[in-house]
This record gives structure tokens, sequence and C-alpha cells, in this order.
């Protein structure tokens, strides 16, 4: 399936300069989310994972879905200040800003494999933080899965050693 096709690309938002690659048209389309839903999943199969964890927001979108077909667990690492329980935070840099994340201190087992999902990989700040917070606690992330890659950007390099799958490059 041509998934480009359901991709807006939006000049200079948030900020000048930036190309946003918008996923809610693929969102949008019932067929392309399910079909993108199902190659991740597809390729996540045979990992044995016991914890999918998404970054807030648009981690969850493409998290939560893939855990429920996975028929595992789910974790928010979620912007700071809005878990209620015992946390730990790691702070990053992206493409456009800076922020801090956290997961709860019980999100993650010691020893969990750990599939980390989102919608986009550019500068790879938000994964790594995100491996990093996992880490933490204890599990093991035994790959990355993403619908959009940002080439230029590099992400790649901040996650070395880590398995990716991707579905779209630009
Ligand atoms: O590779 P990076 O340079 O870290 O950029 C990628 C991250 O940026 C976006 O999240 P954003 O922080 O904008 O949050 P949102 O999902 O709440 O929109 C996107 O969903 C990824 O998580
Ligand atoms: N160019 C981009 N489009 C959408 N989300 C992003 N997150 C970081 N960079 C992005």
């Amino acid at each position: 399936m041509d998934l480009k096709q359901y991709i807006d690309d939006v000049k200079d938002f948030p900020e000048q300069g930036i190309v946003f690659r918008d996923i809610s048209p693929l969102m949008a389309n019932g067929e392309a989310y399910r079909y993108s839903i199902k190659e991740i999943v597809k390729y996540a199969q045979d990992l044995n994972v016991d914890k999918v964890v998404g970054p807030e927001a648009r981690g969850f979108m493409v998290g939560c879905p893939v855990a429920v077909e996975l028929g595992c667990g789910f974790a928010m690492a979620r912007k700071k200040g809005k878990l209620p329980r015992e946390t730990v935070e790691v702070s990053y840099g992206l493409e456009y800003g800076k922020a801090t994340l956290q997961l709860h201190k019980d999100a993650i087992l010691p020893g969990d494999k750990v599939l980390v999902c989102d919608d986009l990989l550019a500068t790879g700040g938000t994964t790594a933080a995100t491996i990093e917070l996992v880490e933490k606690l204890g599990g093991e992330v035994v790959g990355l899965a993403f619908l959009i890659e940002l080439l230029d950007l590099k992400g790649r390099d901040l996650v070395q050693g880590y398995d990716i799958f991707t579905l779209m490059e630009y």
C-alpha cells in the first residue's frame, strides 16, 4: 500500500523551516491505519514482546493498537507532570524543542522485553529518552517501530545497536 499518500506535508509548522509530516489523514483512513498497525505487528511477532511503550502523544496512536494485537501490555511514557505515581524521568531534545518524559516506576518489570512504538523518528531524541527510561527500570528494548523515518536527521545514529522498523522514509 502506498502509505505516503496519507501523509500531509505541512511547511513551517510548528516553527519556520520544519516540514511537519502529519499522520492525521492516515489515521482517518481505516484501511491505511489498520494496514500500518498490522505491518508493525508482523515485524514484532517473533520478538516475544512483554510490553509496548509509546511516548506521548502520537506514540500512543501507534503503540496501543500494536499492543492490543500482540496481546501484551502498553505503558505510557508521558510528558512531565501527567503521571500520578512514582516515576523515573529523562530530559531530551527533539527536532523542534525540548521536553521531559516520565514512566511510572512499576510500568516495566526487570527483564521485560519492550517494543518502543512512535509515529516518527526524526533526531531520535524522543526515542533515545524512551529507551533510557525503559532501561532505568531494568527492561530490555528488543525493537523500535515507527510509521515514518526522516533520514536527514539521522535519528538512527542516536539509537545505534537497536533493531529499527519503519514503514515510510523521507
Ligand atoms: O526524533 P525526535 O526529534 O525526537 O522527534 C520525534 C518525536 O516528535 C514528535 O512528538 P512531539 O514531541 O511533537 O509530541 P506529540 O506526539 O505530543 O505531538 C513525534 O511524535 C516523535 O515522538
Ligand atoms: N518533521 C516532523 N513532523 C512531524 N513530527 C515530528 N516530530 C519531529 N519532527 C517532526
